[in-house]
């Protein structure tokens, strides 16, 4: 399997080398040059089967020239073992035909340590085998880099930077990165927001200078990885309802659009899925461009759902170079014009994109008042960025048809003044971080500037 850039000028990689290069060095993402299709027998065999058995056949054919196979089921089998819950992805009942994928049982409580746990091991995997370091750098609006940083925390091959913005995280998520003692992990608070963040990890790419010289590599969505792990939990829910003799639609809580494309993934690899839908917070600019309004950057405003206030949803991209028929150089021109404030999608694109995507939008009022109502209703204790789901969920459900699964993409406990606020309910954190309210922080502020950002990361590497 070849892995090829949107923007086409970039050289085709390997699985292995495409993980460890992240973005493409045309300013692209790496996606893989054709998308395998399984036989309708072959997803309906993964009914009831463990989740570990899942990830293998769903991504055996995306990595198997570059890991051997009991390598790949061992990293599998060590990715998920930490998991606090024997499903992994468990299914939840809200309603007669409404179903919440529970996403948060995971060492950092968010749907990030489905990939994150398993590319943390296949990056030791291919870099012991390579006798290779590299410096990890990654933006977070709050559980990227939490996940990252547990994933890779302690590792001699690796330094990881994770730039977050500063006051723009929850409390929980702060401390999940500026507590670990390691120190190959750095927590950087950054004066600026997510999408400024991201505009920072980019450019460090984009400097072939910089990139080369510490071995850059990155572990956002950019990393065609991250979005292949996310793949598996669509098909493990799907057939757990009836799929592929059945069809389902998802709702997802999205930000950066890499959990929402790991749906198109599967549906592309024959998962029927009737609907995949985005749901946005006030922060809406995917919303708005699904609506045909364009994609246009607005400012991005604090919500109570912090991991969603995302304006440049970096892999829109992904999904524009299917939209404009696999032509780089047309998404090139529109990242260019992006630079500039926006574009307007062509007609045919934009038809593209509404055959695969639906959306909708939740404001802050109707996030908080669907926490309340759903633990009425369910006893089921949202986080915000679910709450968005469901609530959007809701309205895109037609009344004949496939059974609805929101994705539940956190713990409540990572956010529990918002959930507080609109339940009444505290949620606690889970025992084992029950003192992460005590443990001493480490973290540098620093300003929105790239060089001030690639001089703090030389000047923390081991030479
Ligand atoms: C809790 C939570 N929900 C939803 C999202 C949005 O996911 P994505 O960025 O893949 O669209 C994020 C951030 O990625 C998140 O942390
Ligand atoms: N919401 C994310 C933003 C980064 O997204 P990624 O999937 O590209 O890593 C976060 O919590 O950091």
């Amino acid at each position: 399997m070849k892995y090829i850039s949107t923007r086409g000028q970039a050289p085709e990689l390997t699985f292995e080398e495409a993980m460890l290069t992240g973005l493409a060095r045309d300013g692209g993402l790496y996606l893989p040059a054709e998308i395998p299709v399984m036989g309708q027998d072959e997803i309906a065999a993964l009914a009831g089967l463990p989740y570990e058995e899942i990830a293998f056949r769903v991504m055996w054919p995306y990595v198997s020239g570059s890991f051997g196979e009991d390598e790949f089921r061992g990293i599998i089998a060590r990715a998920y073992q930490g998991f606090g819950h024997a499903a992994r992805a468990p299914l939840k009942q809200l309603n007669e035909n409404h179903f919440l994928l529970e996403l948060f049982h995971g060492p950092t409580l968010a749907f990030k340590d489905f990939a994150m746990q398993l590319i943390g091991q296949l990056f030791q995997a291919a870099l012991a085998r390579r006798g290779e370091t590299v410096t990890i750098v990654g933006a977070t609006s709050g559980d990227t880099g939490s996940a990252a940083i547990e994933a890779f925390r302690g590792l001699d091959a690796v330094n990881v930077f994770i730039l977050f913005p500063h006051g723009r995280v929850s409390e929980v998520q702060r401390r999940q990165m500026t507590t670990p003692a390691d120190s190959n992990v750095h927590a950087l608070a950054v004066d600026g927001d997510f999408d400024d963040c991201q505009a920072r990890v980019k450019d460090m790419f984009n400097d072939f200078a910089f990139r080369d010289g510490v071995r850059l590599a990155g572990v956002n969505s950019i990393n065609f990885a991250r979005v292949l792990a996310q793949v598996v939990y669509y098909f493990s829910a799907a057939t757990s309802l009836g799929a592929p003799h059945r069809k389902v639609s998802f709702t997802v809580p999205t930000g950066n659009f890499g959990d929402i494309f790991a749906g198109y993934i599967a549906k592309r690899m024959g998962l029927p899925i009737e609907q995949l839908v985005v749901a946005t917070n006030q922060n809406d600019i995917l919303h708005r461009c699904l609506s045909g309004e364009g994609y246009f950057k607005g400012e991005t405003i604090p919500s109570i759902s912090p991991s969603m206030d995302i304006q440049v949803s970096s892999n829109f991209e992904r999904a524009l170079y299917y939209a404009y028929g696999q032509d780089g150089a047309a998404v090139s021109q529109l990242m260019d014009e992006l630079q500039q404030g926006g574009f307007h999608v062509s007609q045919g694109a934009m038809q593209a994109l509404r055959d695969s995507f639906t959306s909708g939008r939740a404001s802050e009022e109707e996030t908080l008042a669907t926490i309340k109502a759903t633990l009425a209703a369910s006893g089921e204790l949202l986080c915000p960025h679910s709450a968005v789901g469901v609530k959007v969920a809701e309205e895109a459900r037609r009344a004949d048809e496939a059974p609805m699964i929101t994705l539940a993409t956190a713990h409540p406990a990572k956010f529990p003044a918002a959930v507080e606020q609109a339940s009444g309910v505290f949620p606690p954190l889970p025992p084992r971080m029950s003192d992460l309210y005590e443990r001493p922080e480490r973290v540098t502020r620093i300003a929105n500037d790239l060089a001030a950002l690639q001089d703090h990361i030389r000047r923390h590497i081991p030479a």
